[in-house]
C-alpha cells in the first residue's frame, strides 16, 4: 500500500470513528452497518504488519514541520511547527471522539497531546528520550470543536534529564499546563 493510500485509509477510518461516536440511527439500522464494518476488518487483516507505521527519529530531526501519528487512526495527528525561538507549536481541533466532561476534551487526551508535543520538541533537538515524569495542571475545561493552540519549550537540560514545559490554549485562555521530565536513553 502506498503511503498516500494508507493516509487516505486512516483519514476515512477516523471519519468512520467519528460517525460511530455520534450516530443516532436506530438499532435496526446499525446491524447492517456492523456487518459491513466487520467485513472491512476481515479484508484488511488478510495481510498485516506487527506494528503501526511511524515517523523515524531521523525524519523528526530533519523535517519541518513534522506530522505525528499520521498513520494510526486511534491517535491524534498533530502537525508540529518549530518556530525560530526554539519552541514547538501545533494547532488541533478535537471532536466528540475525544470527549470527556460534556462538550470538553478528556483529560487523558490532553495529557497525550502534551506528552507528544513536549516529547517531539526534545526529539527535534536530536535527543533520544523517553518520558520519565509528566505533570499536568488542568486550569479550565478544554473545549471540543474549537482550535486549540499547543506549545512546548525546553527549560532545562542537566545530565540525562531534559525538562520541558507546555500548555494548551483556546481563544487566549490557557486550559492545561504541563511539565515533563524526559530522560535520555541510549540509541537502540
Ligand atoms: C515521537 C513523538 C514524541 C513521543 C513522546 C512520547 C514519549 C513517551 O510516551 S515514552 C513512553 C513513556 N515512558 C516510559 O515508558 C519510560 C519508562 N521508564 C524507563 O524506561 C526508565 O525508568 C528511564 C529510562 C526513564 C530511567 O531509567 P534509567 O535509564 O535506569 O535511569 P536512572 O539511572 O534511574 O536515572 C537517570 C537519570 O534520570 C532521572 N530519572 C529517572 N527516572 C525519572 C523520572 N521518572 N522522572 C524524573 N527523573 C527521572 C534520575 O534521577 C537520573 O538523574 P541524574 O542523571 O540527574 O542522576
Amino acid at each position: 500500500m502506498s503511503v498516500d493510500e494508507r493516509e487516505r485509509l486512516v483519514e476515512a477510518t477516523r471519519a468512520l470513528t467519528y460517525a460511530v461516536a455520534v450516530t443516532d440511527l436506530p438499532d435496526e439500522d446499525l446491524a447492517a452497518v456492523s456487518e459491513a464494518v466487520d467485513s472491512l476488518s476481515r479484508a484488511l487483516r488478510k495481510q498485516t504488519r506487527k506494528r503501526c507505521v511511524t515517523e523515524s527519529v531521523t525524519a523528526v530531526v530533519e523535517s519541518r514541520p513534522v506530522v505525528l501519528d499520521r498513520y494510526n487512526p486511534a491517535m491524534i495527528p498533530l502537525e508540529v511547527r518549530f518556530p525560530e525561538d526554539g519552541t514547538a507549536a501545533a494547532t488541533v481541533t478535537l471532536n466528540a471522539v475525544h470527549q470527556g466532561p460534556t462538550d470538553s476534551v478528556h483529560g487523558g487526551v490532553s495529557g497525550l497531546l502534551m506528552d507528544n508535543i513536549l516529547g517531539i520538541l526534545v526529539q527535534s533537538k536530536g535527543l533520544l528520550c523517553v518520558t520519565g515524569t509528566l505533570s499536568l495542571r488542568y486550569r479550565a475545561l478544554t473545549p471540543l470543536d474549537r482550535p486549540l493552540e499547543l506549545r512546548a519549550e525546553i527549560v532545562d537540560h542537566s545530565g540525562r534529564r531534559v525538562t520541558v514545559t507546555g500548555w494548551i490554549e483556546c481563544g487566549g485562555v490557557r486550559t492545561v499546563e504541563a511539565t515533563g521530565v524526559f530522560i535520555e536513553v541510549p540509541s537502540r
